[in-house]
Parts: structure tokens; sequence; C-alpha cells
């Protein structure tokens, strides 16, 4: 299988994509460990996950992206249990436009964290074998999204950051690609109740249920497959790969 042998890191891995992510991987041969701040879902999970897989591929650590500490001893333990990381996929999000500070700490920042600690364990110039680190942003990391432009300017930091630590990572030789995938709606819990998460902007609740109208919910799994792509795909480094309903698109970046 094309991931046998290789060791994953899930952020937000217990529900929604995070968990469709995990399962996506395990079916490839990849030994997954999952990161999430939800540990009765992510119990849940790995019960199903153990009756189909077994107990020796995957693994769940309790860990909030926000926490440098956290993230540290969930990276140092994977490596410990499983020998090395060889990819991170940094898909822990949420949407609070009421508590922006929190979107940002975990949409923006979190991904930064993940990347900066695993660059330690997975930097070929410092012992690490190299690897892929797949941000999840979304079609809001690309164009505005009226009701929520703290959580659109989260998801264009994550489309930018991504893209500059590919620039680095192959300038520096650190033997590892940086990509981002760039969902659509997908129906998940994060986009239930939305009236309540646009803080001040609630009053355009009624403009974004149009345009989900317009494009069509995904599914979690159709995002994962995505995902699976860019892990596998070893020519992708610096890409940011579209996922509409109607299918899926790399984007075309300007050259400055
Ligand atoms: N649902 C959608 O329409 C879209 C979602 N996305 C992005 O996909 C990612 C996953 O979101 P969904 O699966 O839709 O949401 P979800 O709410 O179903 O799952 C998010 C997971 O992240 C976990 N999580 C939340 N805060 C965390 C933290 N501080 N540390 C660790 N784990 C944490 C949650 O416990 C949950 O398991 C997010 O980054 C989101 O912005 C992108 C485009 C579309
Ligand atoms: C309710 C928030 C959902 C959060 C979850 C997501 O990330 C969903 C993102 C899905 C689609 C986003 C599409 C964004 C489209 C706009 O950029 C576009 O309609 C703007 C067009 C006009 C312009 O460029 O100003």
């Amino acid at each position: 299988m094309a991931l046998s042998g290789k060791v994953a890191v899930v952020t937000g891995g217990a529900m929604g994509i995070g968990r469709a992510i995990t399962e996506t991987l395990l079916q490839s041969g990849a030994t997954v460990v999952l990161l999430d701040v939800n540990e009765s879902a992510a119990k849940s999970l790995l019960d199903d996950l153990h009756k189909v897989y077994g107990r020796d591929r995957t693994l769940f650590l309790s860990c909030t992206v926000e926490s440098e500490e956290q993230v540290k001893a969930a990276l140092q333990k994977t490596v410990d249990t499983f020998g090395g990381i060889d990819i991170l996929c940094n898909n822990a999000g949420i949407l609070n436009e009421g508590e922006w500070e929190k979107t940002v700490s975990i949409n923006l920042l979190g991904v930064i964290r993940g990347t900066y600690v695993a660059l330690q364990h997975m930097n070929k110039l410092t012992g690490g074998r190299g690897g892929v680190v797949i941000n999840t942003a979304s079609m809001a990391g690309l164009g505005p999204l009226l009701s929520c432009p703290v959580y659109t300017a989260s998801k264009h930091g994550v489309v930018g950051f991504t893209r500059a630590m590919a620039a680095a990572s192959k300038a520096s030789d650190y033997g590892i690609r940086f990509n981002a995938v760039c969902p659509g709606f997908v129906q998940t819990d994060l986009i239930s109740n939305t009236k309540l998460k646009l803080g001040q902007f609630s009053h355009l609740e009624d403009a974004t249920n149009q345009l989900m109208a317009e494009m069509r919910m995904l599914a979690p799994s159709e995002v994962a497959a995505c995902v699976l792509e860019l892990a596998t795909d070893e020519t992708k480094n610096g890409e940011a790969l579209m996922v509409f309903a109607q299918g899926k698109q790399y984007v075309t970046f300007p050259t400055l």
C-alpha cells in the first residue's frame, strides 16, 4: 500500500475532515497518531479503528494545538513510539468570529506551531527522514467569506505560510514537501449552527447559506482523498489544491 511503513500525525483527527483523513491514511497503510481536544470523540473513533486496523497502527494523544508544550510532548511521544514522523496533517480548526483571537490561535498559530515542532523531527538536516506536511486551509484561504473575516484571514495565512515553507524547505534541502488543501463547504460539525459562530456578522448568515447552496456540500472523505494525493504525489510542493463538489483544481498563483 502507498503509505506502508509511514507514520502520520493528524491534528483535529477525532471528527469531521480529520477523522476522514485518519481513516484514509490508515486504509493506505500508514500508522496514524491523532491529536485532539475531544477525548470522548477520539476514544470512540479509536474503538472503531481498532476493530478494523488492529491496535498497533493507531494512537490518540490528547493535545491542543494552542499549547507549545503539549504539541512538543505529543510529537516526541510519536517519535519515541513509532520511530519518526513522515506525514503531518495540520487540520485542527474552528469557526468563531466572536472569539476571533482563539480562531487565529488555533487555525493559524496552531498550524505554524505544529509545523515548527515537527520540523525538528522531520528535517533531514537534523536527523529526520523528510516527508510531507499538508495543511487544511479552505476556499476561504483563497477568497473572502464575507460572514467570517477573521476565519478568512486565518486561512489566507495558512495558504501563505504553506507556500513560503515549501520554498524555504526546497531552498534549504530539508527534504519536506508542504502543501495546502482548500475545500469548499464540507458536511461537518464546524458548519453547524453557523449563526452562533458568526459573531457581529451573524446578519450575513443568509448570504453564506446561499453560497453554500450554490457550491453544494462535500463529504469529508472527498477532502481526505485530496490529502492522500498531496501526501503521495512527490511532485507536489507549494501547491494549494481546491476541492469542490464538482471536482478538484490546483491553484495557479500569480508570478510576482
Ligand atoms: N467544514 C467545512 O466546511 C470546512 C472546514 N475546513 C477546515 O477543516 C478543518 C477541520 O474542520 P472540520 O472537520 O470541518 O471541523 P470539525 O469541528 O468537525 O472537526 C475539527 C476537529 O478539530 C478539533 N480541534 C478543535 N480545536 C482544537 C485544538 N485547539 N487542538 C486540537 N484539536 C482541536 C475538534 O475537537 C475536532 O475534532 C478546519 O481547519 C476547518 O477550518 C476547511 C474548509 C471547509
Ligand atoms: C460559514 C463559514 C464556513 C467555514 C468553513 C469553510 O472553510 C468553508 C469555505 C467554503 C467556501 C468558501 C468560498 C469563498 C468564496 C468567496 O471567496 C467568493 O464568493 C467571493 C467572491 C467575490 C469576491 O472575490 O469578493
